[in-house]
C-alpha cells in the first residue's frame, strides 16, 4: 500500500554571512516572523514550518505559491535532499522525484553513459536498460549527440535528455518540480501524453507548478504555501478561487468546464 506522510516538517537555512550587523537589522526589520534564531543562536531562514500531511493511493496533490514560499523546500525534503530541523516524513512505495533537469546527470558522461548508469541505478538488468537506451534515443531525438558529453548540450537538449530519461519509468511515488513541463513548443506537444501517462501510472503524486491550469487539471488537493506555511488547503478549485486574482480564476473554472466533457484522464 503506497502511502506518504508528513507530519510537522519544518526546514531552516542558516544565514552564513549574519555576523554583519546591518544586515541582521535589515533582515529582521523586515521579515515579519520568517527569519529566526536557531538553537546555535545563528540566524536562519525559515523555509518551512510545521507542514503536515497524509497522501495514500490515488492522490495527486499540488503546491502553489510565490516565489520563495517553500515549494521547492518541501519538493527536496519529501525526496530525502534536505532533512527537516523538526517533523518527521514517513513513507512506502518506490519514490522518483524529477526536480531539476540536471539531477542525477554527470556532465562529464555521453549522454549514452548517462542513460545506462540511470539504468544500473535503477537496478535493472541488460535487457532492460538496452530498452531504455532506445526509448530514450527514440524520444529525445538528440541523434548523435547522444555519443557527445552532456557538457557539450545547450540547456533545452539536456532538458530532452533529462525528461525522456525520467519519464521512462513509472514510480509508485513521483515529485515534480514545474520544470519538466517547460520546453520548447514542438517538444512539449508530443511530451505532454509521456508527462501524462507517467503521472496516471503514479500511486502519489506531489506538484508544484505556477500554471493553475496544470494543477486543476492533474491534482486531487492543493496545498497554498505562503512564507512556509500551510495558508490554505482543500480541492483545488477550492483553493485557486482564494490563490488567483479572479480574473485569471474565472479563465480557470471556463477551461474546466471546457476539460469535463473532455477529459483527459
Ligand atoms: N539552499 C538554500 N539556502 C538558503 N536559503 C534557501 C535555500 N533554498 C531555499 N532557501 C530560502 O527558502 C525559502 C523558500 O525557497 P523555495 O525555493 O523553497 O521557494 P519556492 O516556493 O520554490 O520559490 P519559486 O516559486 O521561486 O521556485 C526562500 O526564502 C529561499 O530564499
Amino acid at each position: 500500500m503506497t502511502y506518504l506522510t508528513a507530519f510537522g516538517l519544518s526546514v531552516a537555512f542558516p544565514l552564513y554571512h549574519s555576523d554583519n550587523r546591518s544586515l541582521k537589522k535589515t533582515v529582521l526589520g523586515r521579515a515579519s516572523g520568517r527569519f529566526a534564531k536557531d538553537d546555535r543562536q545563528r540566524l536562519v531562514v525559515q523555509a518551512l514550518r510545521d507542514i503536515s500531511f497524509t497522501m495514500r493511493s490515488g492522490d495527486r496533490l499540488g503546491l502553489v505559491g510565490s516565489n520563495g514560499s517553500g515549494k521547492t523546500t518541501l519538493l527536496r525534503t519529501l525526496s530525502g535532499i534536505y532533512q527537516p530541523a523538526s517533523g518527521s516524513l514517513s513513507m512506502e512505495g518506490r519514490l522518483t522525484s524529477l526536480l531539476d533537469p540536471g539531477q542525477g546527470m554527470n556532465l562529464d558522461l555521453t549522454g549514452w553513459e548517462n542513460i545506462r548508469l540511470r539504468g544500473y541505478f535503477l537496478g535493472m538488468g541488460k535487457a532492460d536498460i538496452a530498452r531504455l537506451e532506445a526509448d530514450v534515443e527514440d524520444f529525445s531525438e538528440l541523434g548523435q549527440f547522444l555519443d557527445l558529453p552532456v557538457r557539450n548540450y545547450s540547456s533545452g537538449m539536456v532538458v530532452r535528455l533529462a525528461f525522456a530519461m525520467a519519464t521512462a519509468v513509472h514510480p509508485e511515488i513521483l515529485i515534480m518540480d514545474e520544470w519538466i513541463l517547460a520546453g520548447d513548443a514542438g517538444f512539449m506537444d508530443k511530451a505532454k501524453h509521456r508527462v501524462e501517462a507517467m503521472v496516471r501510472h503514479a500511486d502519489i503524486l506531489v506538484l508544484a507548478s505556477h500554471q493553475a491550469g496544470i494543477l486543476a487539471q492533474w491534482c486531487s488537493r492543493l496545498i497554498w504555501l505562503d512564507q512556509g506555511r500551510v495558508r490554505a488547503e482543500g480541492s483545488p478549485m477550492e483553493v485557486l478561487a482564494q490563490y488567483l486574482p479572479p480574473q485569471q480564476f474565472e479563465e480557470i473554472e471556463k477551461t474546466k468546464s471546457l476539460l469535463a466533457t473532455n477529459p483527459v484522464f
